[in-house]
């Protein structure tokens, strides 16, 4: 979300959010079944870490690896992007090179710039993520839920929880 102010609101509870990674998990068998299966996840830190631990559990997969990106380094303003860690050979490799066999989680694309990155550099590998805006769509091989992208996303990692005053008191205005 660089350009266009986030102006609605989706947020997201624990409960829903390992719904949603359930469902992607799903589809991703489906796609598996397709296409020989997947030998390793590609999680895009931080967000991928938790979707990915969920699809790990429901597909079985028990090879993972990271790759570290930065980018939003203000609440909702993207800079320039940064690739920390990259993928090891291992994994890159694990079936003939590129990401062949390789499922790259993340929790949403917003822009797709993040995503745009992580597949220049494992271009055979399967792009998924739980969330999608019209921006990243494109982007992603597999998704769950689709918002405008004029929505921000809350996770329910980044949330707690706090007083909320009576509607009566003007919170509706
Ligand atoms: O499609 P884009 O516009 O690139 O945005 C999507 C990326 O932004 C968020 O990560 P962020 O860079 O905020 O870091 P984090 O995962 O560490 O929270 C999100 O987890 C995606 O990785
Ligand atoms: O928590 C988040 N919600 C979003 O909608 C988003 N877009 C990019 N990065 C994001 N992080
Ligand atoms: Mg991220």
């Amino acid at each position: 979300m660089s350009d266009v102010r986030a102006e609605k609101a989706f947020p997201v509870y624990w409960e829903q959010f390992h719904r949603d990674a359930r469902a992607l998990a799903w589809r991703l068998a489906g796609e598996a079944r397709a296409s020989g299966g997947f030998d390793a996840i590609v999680c895009v830190t931080r967000g991928g870490l938790v979707p990915a631990a969920i699809v790990a559990r429901e597909l079985d997969i028990r090879l993972i690896e990271t790759i570290c990106v930065a980018s939003y380094h203000d609440y909702k303003s993207q800079g320039e992007l940064a690739v920390l860690k990259g993928v090891c050979d291992r994994v890159a490799n694990v079936r003939g090179g590129e990401g062949a066999g390789v499922l790259i989680i993340d929790d949403l694309v917003d822009t797709g710039s993040t995503a745009r990155v992580v597949r220049g550099l494992l271009p055979k590998a399967h792009f998924a993520a739980v969330y999608a805006k019209p921006k990243g769509r494109p982007l992603v091989d597999t998704f769950v839920t689709e918002v405008s992208q004029d929505t921000w996303i809350y996770f329910p990692w980044d949330m707690g929880l706090s007083f909320q005053p009576p509607i009566r008191e003007g919170a509706a205005g």
